[in-house]
């Protein structure tokens, strides 16, 4: 058996629940072999964030080159990246590598209101890491921000992945965690089509590290080897029953539960 492998290239959560954590606990559940690049340590629990402390762009390029060097990955996933410098960092040893499962979560802001992208850094996105994109995962505040338009409707999410998939993206799902319909939708662009995936909205506040999760497992899925829809359905799966089966612990937005896909039997 050749094991698979995913690379994380993220901020690290101290509690546990979102960034760097999150995915390699999402990595190991779906069977990849995880491996991470820290961008930031962040000093965070289910309050919020209490601290940011960045690393230099050296000790990131670093860390992906010891990968790169070595190791190799299957599919990487981009996660909270904070500045402008990191990004262009990033994307180039991406280029470099010639990595293709690429899984760019926009990480902007924390569910607590901490900024985790400086405002100036939406430009280097757009221009040096979404064309290197497999697939985007922008929640809608994110989605509006790297668009340039409100979003209301699905049409409006519609229109909204064109737009990232005109910034060349080669696929979008725009999530729906923070519109106010009754069930979850989140909508899958592939270039050509697009895909609404429903859930029941659970109603709890226990999601901090949902994007995260989310788009770890899509990295993991594609690392396996499954088509990008494929992938896709599998997160969602995943993020439902980790959102559903809630761990309950810490006193504010508490983690998901990364075992729970598995302990329901795996794909349904
Ligand atoms: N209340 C909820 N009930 C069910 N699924 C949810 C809920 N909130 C978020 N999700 C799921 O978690 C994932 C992340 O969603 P979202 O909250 O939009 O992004 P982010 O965590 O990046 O802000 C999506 O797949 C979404 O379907
Ligand atoms: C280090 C780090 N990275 C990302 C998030 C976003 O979390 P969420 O998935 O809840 O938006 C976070 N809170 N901390």
């Amino acid at each position: 058996m050749s094991i698979k492998k995913a690379l994380t290239i993220a901020g690290s959560d101290s509690g546990g629940g979102a960034g760097i954590q999150a995915d390699l606990k999402t990595f190991q559940e779906l069977g990849a072999y995880g491996m991470s690049a820290i961008t930031a340590v962040t000093a965070q629990n289910t309050l919020g964030v209490h601290g940011v402390y960045p690393v230099s762009i050296e000790g990131i390029v670093k860390q992906i080159d010891a990968i790169g060097e070595d190791l190799g990955t299957d599919a990487l996933k981009t996660g909270m990246l904070f500045s402008s410098e990191v990004i262009e960092a990033v994307s180039e040893r991406i280029h470099h590598y010639g990595w293709q499962n690429v899984v760019v979560d926009p990480v902007m802001i924390a569910k607590g209101g901490a900024k985790l992208l400086q405002d100036e850094a939406v430009r280097a996105m757009k221009e040096k890491l979404i064309p290197l994109t497999a697939v985007i995962t922008p929640n809608i505040p994110e989605a509006e921000v790297l668009t340039d338009m409100k979003i209301h409707s699905i049409d409006d999410r519609r229109e909204a992945s064109k737009i990232l998939v005109d910034m060349g993206a080669k696929s979008v799902v725009i999530k729906g965690g923070h519109a106010d319909d009754k069930e979850v939708i989140d909508l899958f662009y592939d270039g050509g089509s697009f895909e609404e995936l429903v859930s029941p909205r659970i109603d709890t506040s226990h999601t901090h590290g949902t994007g995260c999760t989310f788009s770890a497992a899509i990295t993991a899925q594609l690392a396996n080897g499954l088509s990008m829809k494929d992938a896709v359905i599998t997160a969602k799966e995943f993020i439902r029953a980790a959102i559903e089966d809630e761990l309950g612990i810490g006193g504010g937005h508490g983690p998901t539960n990364h075992w729970a896909y598995n302990k329901r039997g795996g794909p349904s």
